[in-house]
């Protein structure tokens, strides 16, 4: 891992410019009291920790966090626990829940939080780090809901070295996505990037480059590549390259390009990288960053009507922090 990465330098310094209000309520896992002590001394977010008071007030001092910056809030006994019930039995009612399973779900940090967001309480929500993907995200898919006029929520990693940063998506939701849901992932994806001062130069990807390779999901591939480049060509804002179906190194590698897929119009330099399934794109994240030493900085939700970015459960403080000023970033009105 580098330490002169330049996303994680640009990303803190706009994070900084915009002091969001962001969430954590995983609060006591003493990686959230490091990434929040970070963020606090660097006047680059204001934070609300979830969970046992006394336990997150004892591990930010012991990291000498700028307390100023940092809310603490003892999810138990919240005055707005109330409140978050209410909303939350309105909001769920059809699907079965009562006023007392709504009671008992917001004492839940996890829901406490994410009832936090969709009041308008706080800006942005970042957890994971104890929590399953599956328990991270849900609460969001229930409470906060897609944004309008999307279908397909879907998460990303920045994967980041040096000068270098890429995008892998999807890698931590949806399991099997159909061709509609490819493109809207690679459309998504897109869009991330613009946001964050990127060009898309989008390889969707197989084992398969132009048909070299037979079977089911070389076939998948191709429709969810016309699908995508449909898509991309009626919604997208802004300069971009799409191709596929494309193998890594066909994508990645411009002498490789050159022979597997002359004519591309990524000439071997995609760095958005859409994933088959869910498989490939959390096994590809995690070979990028613990075999390939590169920071994997996500998942990043995408296509979520208010920013809520998970953590892998193996995160470091320092990936919190990056995915604290990514989420600032998301917010940004
Ligand atoms: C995220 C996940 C938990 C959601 O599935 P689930 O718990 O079965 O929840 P449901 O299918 O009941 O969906 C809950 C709500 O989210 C919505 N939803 C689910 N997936 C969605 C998606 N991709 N986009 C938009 N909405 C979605 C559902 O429509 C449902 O809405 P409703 O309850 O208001 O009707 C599931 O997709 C999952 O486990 N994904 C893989 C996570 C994982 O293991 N990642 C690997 C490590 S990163
Ligand atoms: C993103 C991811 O793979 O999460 P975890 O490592 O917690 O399963």
């Amino acid at each position: 891992m580098s330490e002169t990465e330049q996303f994680l330098t640009n990303i803190k310094e706009k994070a900084k410019s915009l002091c969001r209000h962001i969430v954590l309520p995983e609060g006591e896992d003493k990686r959230m009291a490091e990434a929040a002590s970070m963020a606090s001394k660097e006047k680059m977010a204001k934070i609300t920790m979830l969970g046992v008071a006394e336990r997150i007030t004892a591990k930010l001092k012991e990291t000498g966090a700028a307390m100023d910056m940092i809310n603490v809030v003892n999810t138990a006994d919240s005055p707005k626990l109330k409140e978050y019930a209410e909303e939350f039995y309105q909001l769920r009612k059809k699907k079965g829940i009562d006023m007392s399973k709504a009671e008992q779900a917001v004492k839940d940090s996890m829901y406490f939080g994410t009832m936090m967001l969709k009041k308008g309480d706080a800006d942005g929500l970042v957890a994971g780090a104890v929590h399953s993907s599956a328990d991270t995200i849900r609460p969001a898919l229930q409470i906060v809901k897609c944004a309008p006029s999307v279908n397909t929520v879907s998460s990303m990693f920045f994967i980041c070295r040096g000068e270098e940063t890429y995008l892998f998506s999807d890698c931590g939701l949806n399991l099997n996505p159909t061709t509609e849901q490819h493109a809207d992932i690679a459309l998504a994806t897109a869009n991330t990037a613009r946001q964050f001062g990127i060009k898309p130069r989008i390889a969707m990807l197989c084992y398969s480059t132009k048909g070299s390779g037979l079977g089911p999901d070389v076939e998948a591939m191709q429709e969810a590549t016309k699908a995508a480049k449909e898509k991309l060509a009626s919604e997208f804002e802004g300069d971009y390259a799409i191709d596929g179906e494309l193998q890594l190194d066909a994508a990645f590698v411009p002498k490789v390009a050159e022979k597997k897929a002359p004519g591309s119009p990524l000439e071997g330099k995609a760095n958005v990288f859409i994933f088959p399934d869910l498989c490939a794109g959390n096994i590809a994240y995690k070979l990028a960053e613990r075999m390939g030493g590169m920071s994997a900085y996500g998942p990043i939700l995408q296509g979520i009507a208010k920013p809520v970015n998970d953590l892998s459960r193996g995160c470091s403080a320092r990936d919190i922090l990056a995915t604290i000023a990514i989420t600032a970033i998301q917010g940004e009105k």
